[in-house]
């Protein structure tokens, strides 16, 4: 079965969390695509959100990873693309329903906020979990778009 690409991007304050990631990424069998940015120099969350967003439009991933201080900002940029539907997620807990019954197809993350463990959970939870689809969660997805 061929690797999933996850496309991956964040901000300078994602930056570090970003590398991390990527490797957990690589050790678990996916395909990392970075998007940048590529150290630690302060840059603009939109345009790497607008960046990882062009990539699921033409096709190179289904799923990416956003990181930016906070998750916040960078999942508000990325949101504004409407195939995009972007979670920021702080468990992995939360990670696991956004899949469920949101079907994020980006888990936005806060690096100024979380533990790399944590952030390793919620990686590996949007990772495992499939969409629960079922009439009640398609209406609702659908109705985002
Ligand atoms: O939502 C925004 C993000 O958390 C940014 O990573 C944050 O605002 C960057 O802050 P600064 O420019 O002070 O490093």
């Amino acid at each position: 079965m061929p690797q999933e690409t996850i496309a991956i991007a964040a901000d300078h304050a994602g930056f570090e969390l970003k590398e991390l990631l990527k490797a957990e990424l690589a050790a678990g069998g996916y395909k990392p695509l970075d998007l940048g940015t590529a150290g630690p120099e302060s840059v603009d969350y939109p345009d790497f959100a607008d960046k990882l967003a062009a990539a699921l439009k033409d096709g190179l991933a289904l799923r990416g990873v956003l990181i930016c201080g906070t998750g916040i900002g960078i999942s508000i940029a990325a949101n504004r693309h409407r195939h995009i539907r972007a979670a920021v997620c702080h468990d992995g807990t939360s990670a696991k329903l956004a899949r469920l019954h949101n079907n994020a197809n980006v888990l936005a993350l806060g690096a100024r906020l979380l533990g790399p463990e944590v952030a390793k959970d919620c990686l590996a939870a949007f990772l495992a979990t499939a969409f629960e689809g079922g009439e009640r969660h398609n209406r609702r997805v659908g109705k985002l778009s």
